[in-house]
């Protein structure tokens, strides 16, 4: 087993024993943490992935909750060490939990905790940056100009696409994608054909409603289209947006064929996860189709880019930051905390992971709740009257 790392201990009389394998933003989670009778433990090792070894040393003999992170393997080996050592709640500081077996969870009885809500927007805004990015050629542009390239206009530098009027399609229309479609829709005018498991009614609505706003001033009005399936929307849209969960019915959900079927120009984006689209593929479809341009924040295995992605000129990439905006990442911190407080004290599981604002009022006591337990039904764990 890997040696203890190093600490950082708050409240060291506290009562809980409640472990961070990261320090997070903001003061806020600790602060709830620490007034509420836990002892915090924050692992500091510079270490940016730990092991499952490293978390069991983290867990060591004795732990009442711990809040992990999206880069760690959430199993049975760390949830069986958990509950032997009395815990019984765990949250991701994250909305996707693809990295937690769910089902090791609810065969040690341990709560498993996600942050809804507060990544919305954020990831969102860096989706239609990236959008944007990859449509106007802004990176390619930029290195031109800081490699001392540019002699003068010229009436074909650095030609994109307009995306005024063209078809934006949402693969996943939950909450980000929606956030997303609106965005492109309000913003930049676009129709929309979206696929998803689900209809997205709000979104719908609120399309209708833009379309009959610029139709009375005088305007093209903007459309939607459900699709009846993914090739519809791979087939019609000018720019994609891809904004599922990762699970098996989504894993290399881009793939060949599907690659096949899109515009030779189209703007593919992925701030959801990087297995959702096969990269080796994508690499192949990037040099065969020079017009065709991505936006990329997460990787199929991060923190790698598979080989000859970072050559790409129509590849825009950053380092899965989609919802690193300061409000947001100290918000996921403050959940994540209040899903692992909120459990230990027995608290039942707020009842609309879609509305959690009241937890994230600094100037106000959190409702005693949970804000969100993806496995609360499997727990038979109680609802929030609230
Ligand atoms: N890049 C980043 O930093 C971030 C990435 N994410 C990722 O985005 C995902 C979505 O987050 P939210 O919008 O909050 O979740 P959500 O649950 O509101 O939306 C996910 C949508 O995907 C749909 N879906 C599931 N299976 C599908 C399938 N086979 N085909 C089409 N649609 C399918 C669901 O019906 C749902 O509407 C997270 O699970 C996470 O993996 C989230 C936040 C930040
Ligand atoms: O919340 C998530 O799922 C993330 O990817 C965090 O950025």
């Amino acid at each position: 087993m890997a040696k203890p790392i190093s600490m950082e201990v708050w409240n060291p009389s506290g009562k809980y024993r409640v472990v961070s394998t990261k320090s997070m933003p903001g003061a806020r989670w600790i602060r709830l943490l620490t007034d509420n009778d836990c002892r915090l433990e924050i692992c500091t090792d510079p270490k940016t992935i730990l092991s499952v070894d490293d978390i069991l040393a983290l867990i060591g003999d004795r732990c009442d909750g711990i809040i992990g992170q999206l880069t760690e393997d959430w199993g049975e080996v760390l949830f069986s060490a958990l509950k032997r050592a009395g815990g019984t709640a765990f949250s991701n500081m994250a909305v996707g939990y693809n990295n937690v077996d769910v089902e090791a969870a609810n065969r040690n009885g341990i709560a498993v905790g996600n942050t809804p809500g507060v990544l919305t927007e954020t990831t969102a805004e860096l989706a239609a940056s990236l959008t944007l990015s990859a449509a106007r050629r802004i990176v390619e542009a930029d290195q031109f100009m800081r490699a001392g390239l540019y002699e003068g206009w010229l009436p074909y530098l650095f030609v994109g696409n307009l995306l005024k009027g063209q078809t934006v399609g949402v693969i996943g229309a939950g909450r980000i994608g929606s956030a997303y479609a609106r965005m492109m829709i309000e913003g930049f005018k676009m129709n929309l054909i979206y696929y998803d498991l689900y209809q997205a009614t709000r979104l719908e609505k609120f399309v209708t409603a833009y379309g009959q706003f610029l139709k009375a001033n005088g305007e093209q009005p903007v459309t939607w289209k459900r699709a009846a399936t993914m090739e519809d929307v791979l087939r019609e849209a000018d720019v994609i947006s891809l904004h599922p969960v990762l699970d098996k019915t989504t894993y290399h959900l881009i793939n060949p064929e599907r690659l096949a079927i899109m515009k030779k120009e189209a703007v593919l984006v992925n701030a959801s996860r990087g297995p959702v689209i096969d990269e080796l593929a994508l690499v192949e479809h990037l040099k065969a189709n020079p017009m065709f341009r991505v936006g990329l924040d997460v990787f199929e295995d991060e923190p790698y880019m598979k080989p000859g992605l970072a050559d790409m000129k129509n590849a825009v990439v950053v380092p899965h930051i989609a919802s690193a905006s300061k409000w947001t990442r100290e918000g996921m911190a403050t959940l994540a905390a209040l899903n692992v407080l909120g459990k230990i004290k027995g608290y039942p599981v707020w009842g609309n992971p879609n509305q959690v604002e009241p937890f994230l009022n600094e100037n106000a006591a959190p409702p005693p709740a949970c804000p969100s337990i993806v496995n609360a039904k499997q727990l038979g764990l109680p609802s929030s009257k609230l």
